[in-house]
């Protein structure tokens, strides 16, 4: 025991050095930044480099911690490094303890303020406005699908595309009820509700589910409601400090979101990046043929070809858009000739911007 108290001592004493170390390089690192932040014209966060330090950080790590985990600590890291340079103000789709907040804090750190906002429209605007420097909304979910209201939006706003988020999206039920036996309602919002279909149809049967406006509304509703539960993230939980009865009782265990972050700019090449776009064929035989055509000739891969209606473009009914998502950056030599004969060909064509792939 006295040994093992010894080894305890020496051990702590090593984590001691350690941490004096890492708080020494730590500073070192916010100092170069601030210098960064000093000589550099234009924006100062740049996504592109901050996808290339966590993409290396992932690549260098030999453990024992998850590439996952020391990713985490270094967009810490550089979220504060970030605002010792500039302070940013992020948009999101509010209230706090949204799915759309985690992905908010996952792309940017905490060190930001984070607005939340009351709906996609209004991410939209206080962006536009210049109230928010960025804004975070989603775009598509594994299980439900286009997030339709945000690809309207895209269309018709000024706004470009700086970078991508990727979120797993874990659903919980969460009350003060003694067990999910004693739950009289189950509140959450109805894409939420959509994606717990058969845990619910399997484990509560009988119990009336109720549409909300969002997760983190509903943990609101059942933190009041001692026979009501929610369907939400973790973040909504402890918000409203509701217990956990079950958690990831979602029905695609793989049940991803993806969301987008919106600037007034987009981003430089990172070596891994998206580009997307917005285009109409021209109304006639292998009009859609011929755009693909573009891209397959210039081998640029395409990871989303999706149609929705024109709104917003003044047409006549029954015209449609594609939303198209290409591997790569408008700047790579063969993805620019693509473009260029796109213009060519297409109706129309909106670039929404160019970012990196989502680096965690
Ligand atoms: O390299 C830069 O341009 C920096 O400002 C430094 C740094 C970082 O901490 O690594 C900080 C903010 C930028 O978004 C990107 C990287």
């Amino acid at each position: 025991m006295a040994g093992e108290q010894k080894e305890l001592v020496r051990l702590r004493e090593g984590i001691d050095h350690i941490d004096d170390e890492l708080l020494r390089l730590i500073s070192e690192r916010a100092q170069l930044a601030h210098r960064i932040g000093e000589i550099k014209h234009g924006n100062i966060y740049r996504p592109e480099r901050e996808a290339q330090v966590l993409r290396g950080i992932a690549e260098r790590n030999t453990g024992p911690l998850p590439a996952a985990a020391v990713q985490h600590l270094f967009r810490e890291i550089m979220s504060a490094c970030l605002a010792l340079e500039q302070p940013l103000v992020i948009a999101y789709l509010g209230p706090a303890g949204t799915y759309s907040e985690s992905a908010a804090k996952k792309h940017f750190g905490t060190a930001p303020s984070f607005t939340p906002c009351v709906a996609i429209g209004d991410v939209f605007r206080t962006v536009e406005a210049g109230n928010a420097d960025y804004g975070v909304v989603p775009v598509e979910n594994s299980t439900e699908g286009a997030v339709g209201r945000s690809l309207d939006l895209l269309l018709s706003s000024s706004l470009k595309i700086c970078g991508e988020v990727s979120l797993p999206i874990h659903h919980n039920l969460m009350s003060r009820a003694a067990s999910a036996a004693a739950v009289k309602n189950v509140y959450s919002h109805a894409q939420s509700l959509g994606q717990c279909h058969e845990w619910l149809s399997r484990n509560m049967p009988l119990v009336p589910t109720v549409a909300v406006a969002s997760n983190a509304e509903a943990a609101r509703l059942a933190a009041e409601d001692m026979e009501g539960a929610a369907i939400a993230g973790e973040a909504a939980a402890s918000l409203y400090e509701l217990p956990i009865l079950a958690a990831n009782i979602e029905d695609d265990p793989n049940n991803t979101t993806r969301f987008v972050v919106i600037a007034h700019h987009d981003a430089g090449p990172s070596g891994k990046d998206r580009t997307s776009l917005i285009c109409s064929a021209q109304n006639r035989p292998g009009a859609v043929y011929e755009l693909l055509g573009t891209f397959a000739r210039h081998g640029v891969s395409m990871s989303r070809f999706e149609s929705r209606p024109a709104r917003g473009l003044g047409g006549s009914p029954w015209e449609y858009v594609f939303y198209v998502d290409l591997e790569g950056h408008r700047l790579d030599a063969s993805l620019a000739v693509a473009l260029t004969e796109l213009k060519a060909c297409a109706g129309f064509v909106k670039e929404l911007g160019s970012y990196p792939r989502a680096a965690f």
